[in-house]
């Protein structure tokens, strides 16, 4: 004989007027209700942090935050001995120690980005004629961070510490800025590439827009005296302008990308800063920087890695087949313009989120003053690699791209001596070397011998004049 149906467990059903009731007693509709709130509740955490995920990965990457903050702090326990914890004395001591100067009327620069390219070199430099550095880098993977650890190695035996830390944790700046009275901070941590925008526009925004006002709010508010900062916008907010060659006051009011509009957008919070809190504040508009170190994202980087291994390159050429040109910049001139523009920054005006006074508010390019067709360039890196490209060209697409960049420096050449000095086939060679170094190119690929050539060429015409 089959046994009764267990009704404790199962809900009687019953048909009344067509429809399905269920009829469950009191005491079983709490149990059961507030199992099915568990239940859903944990379901829509799920579905969140999933949405979260997927419409917001770069804040994610690039963390702010309390979550951010202590993550980040864990990496900065890692980058300085083990026994060193974030925030502690011995943390303070090795902050104040990279932080210091060697004469008291040395500067004290924070360089956010100093593990990228450019602020790699320019922490260089400042260390070396005296100034004090603490520089600040997130480490991320837009392209290989060894890269990036490398020169944070390199910047150590320098003498300059570089913290793991985004420009929008907070607390760790806020901290920074009670530990050094920094003087200047050169901003360069930005998402930085044109194309890639495309791909991944939040970062763009998290980075170029998040993380400068981050920085801007610390700055004006907490920070006690209030910097002066020179920071890095792009050669990329003449956009589709077509007047050449592009000064500071033409038109920046039609970016052709992504990138370009949050760089023009941080020229317009920069005003802001500038104008409510009296910061001092200078934007740099870079055009193509390259060089030893570079980014491997940018294409004389990207071009030299594929012609030595026999990988096929691609060309942009203008729909009618006139060439894409840019204003290569070698990074000594840019490092001489950025250090240029920090001895030049008058201090900001206010305190404690006061404006003071009116404070200095300037723009300047620092670029090369002649345009260089990009197949040129790689001419010369064929050259200089002793090896063909194999190139595929192809219309420009709808990318970002501007079709060509041509600076006129002499708003910096006025106010601080701005003069660019290295022509590309110069700078390229130099990049050639370094990379041929630091990635152990085989003598295989003809590059040791070209190279070594070209030095004994150099040392004849050096010893013949
Ligand atoms: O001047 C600037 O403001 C910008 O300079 C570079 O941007 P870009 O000039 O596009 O530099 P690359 O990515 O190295 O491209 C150089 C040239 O090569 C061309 N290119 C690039 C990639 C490729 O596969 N093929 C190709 O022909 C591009 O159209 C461009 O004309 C940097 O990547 C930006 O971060 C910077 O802000």
């Amino acid at each position: 004989m089959a046994s009764a149906p267990d009704t404790s467990k199962s809900f009687k059903l019953e048909r009344h007027g067509g429809y399905l009731l269920r009829r469950i007693n009191s005491t079983k509709v709490i149990a059961a209700s507030s199992h099915l709130l568990f239940r859903a509740s944990i379901l829509a955490t799920v579905v969140l942090i999933l949405l979260f995920t997927l419409h917001y990965p770069p804040l994610l990457l690039y963390h702010s935050g309390a979550a951010a903050s202590s993550a980040a702090h864990s990496n900065h326990r890692s980058l300085l001995s083990s026994a060193v914890t974030y925030g502690g004395a011995a943390w303070e001591r090795e902050v104040r120690r990279s932080a210091t100067p060697r004469s008291p009327s040395g500067l004290t620069v924070l360089v956010t980005g100093a593990a990228g390219f450019v602020g790699t070199h320019c922490s260089l430099a400042l260390k070396k004629r005296g100034d004090g550095v603490v520089g600040l880098d997130n480490f991320n993977s837009y392209y290989n961070p060894s890269l990036k650890r490398a020169r944070q190695s390199l910047l150590s035996r320098h003498g300059v510490l570089v913290l793991d830390a985004d420009i929008n944790d907070t607390p760790l700046l806020t901290k920074l800025f009670d530990v050094v009275p920094f003087s200047h901070v050169l901003h360069l941590a930005a998402q930085a590439g044109v194309r890639y925008a495309m791909r991944n526009p939040q970062s763009y925004v998290a980075s170029n827009v998040a993380g400068l006002v981050a920085l801007f709010e610390i700055a004006a508010k907490h920070a006690d005296p209030q910097p002066a900062v020179v920071w890095a916008s792009s050669s990329s907010v003449y956009g589709l302008n077509t007047a050449t060659p592009f000064s500071e006051l033409h038109r920046t009011d039609r970016p052709a990308s992504l990138y370009a509009a949050t760089k023009k957008a941080g020229e317009a919070i920069a005003h802001t800063y500038n104008h409510i809190y009296g910061l001092s504040i200078t934007g740099l508009r870079f055009f193509t920087v390259y060089g030893p170190w570079g980014r491997p994202d940018m294409a004389y980087f990207s071009f030299t890695n594929d012609i030595i291994s026999g990988k096929p390159i691609t060309l942009f050429r203008m729909q009618d087949g006139a060439a894409v040109q840019r204003d290569f910049t070698y990074i000594d001139d840019v490092v001489k313009g950025c250090l240029g523009a920090l001895d030049t920054a008058k201090p900001s005006t206010g305190s404690g989120s006061k404006k003071r006074g009116p404070a200095q508010l300037r723009v300047y390019n620092l670029g090369n003053t002649s345009p260089v067709p990009v197949a040129k360039m790689v001419g010369i890196l064929e050259e200089l690699l002793g090896k063909k490209a194999k190139k595929n060209v192809v219309t420009l697409p709808q990318n970002g791209d501007v079709p060509y960049t041509h600076a006129n420096v002499s708003l910096a050449e006025k106010d601080f001596g701005y003069r660019p000095t290295t022509d590309l086939a110069t700078g390229l060679k130099k990049f050639v070397k370094w990379y041929v170094e630091y990635y152990g190119v085989k003598t295989g690929n003809n590059v040791h011998s070209k190279m070594k050539k070209m030095e004994e060429k150099e040392a004849e015409e050096e010893a013949s004049a």
